[in-house]
């Protein structure tokens, strides 16, 4: 069944604030961490979206069917979406200051997403929540609530540009989750 926690909406919210320095700063310093365990946490990442959003397989061609959290983490596919998020990440946090190519790498991931993939907007609004609930739960020593709240901005911003993509293109639906 799906998560019953409220609505998610696809709207588009206001436009996050810029990270300061210390804020880059700290999520590099976690992300480090992080990226160490690659894998592992994008596969996390993952099963929790599929798991908790059932809906949100119906994209994969390899796994929609599939319900049981073991068999899912044996998908190849579920396993190379989860790196190639994991490396879209790294990516972003490689280039914090350069806000240019941050924005290039966004307009590509929201472009191949709503036109290639027929992703729903909502569902990166969803994905970027469950990223950062895996961050808080599985790293508890290095994401403080300080270091959350830059996490919170960097993944607003996220949504913020991959939701102006889907405006660009004329995406038509916002349905709810
Ligand atoms: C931070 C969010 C995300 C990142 C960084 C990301 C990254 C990527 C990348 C790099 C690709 C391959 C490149 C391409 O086709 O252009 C891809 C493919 C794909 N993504 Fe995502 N994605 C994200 C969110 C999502 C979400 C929320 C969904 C659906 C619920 C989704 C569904 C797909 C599908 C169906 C494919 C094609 C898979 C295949 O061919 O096996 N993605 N994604």
């Amino acid at each position: 069944m799906e998560r019953q926690q409220g609505e998610v909406k696809a709207d588009r919210l206001e436009r996050p604030d810029p990270l300061c320095d210390s804020e880059r700063e700290m999520i590099k310093d976690t992300w480090a961490k992080v990226y160490q365990n690659c894998d592992d946490v994008g596969v996390a990442i993952l099963i929790r979206l599929f798991v908790n959003f059932p809906s949100s397989k119906q994209y994969f061609s390899q796994f929609q069917q599939v319900e049981d959290p073991e068999e899912l983490e044996r998908s190849a596919q579920l396993r190379k979406h989860a790196r190639r998020v994991m490396n879209a990440i790294n990516t972003l946090v490689e280039n914090l200051h350069d806000g240019d190519k941050m924005v290039s790498v966004l307009k590509l991931l929201g472009k191949a997403h709503a036109l290639r993939h027929k992703v729903e907007p909502v569902y990166f609004k969803i994905l970027t929540g469950v990223i950062l609930e895996v961050l808080v739960e599985d790293f508890p020593d290095y994401i403080t609530p300080e270091v959350a709240g830059a996490w919170t901005k960097l993944l607003d911003a996220v949504y913020w540009h991959v939701a102006g993509v889907y405006e660009e293109v004329g995406w038509a639906s916002s349905s709810a989750v």
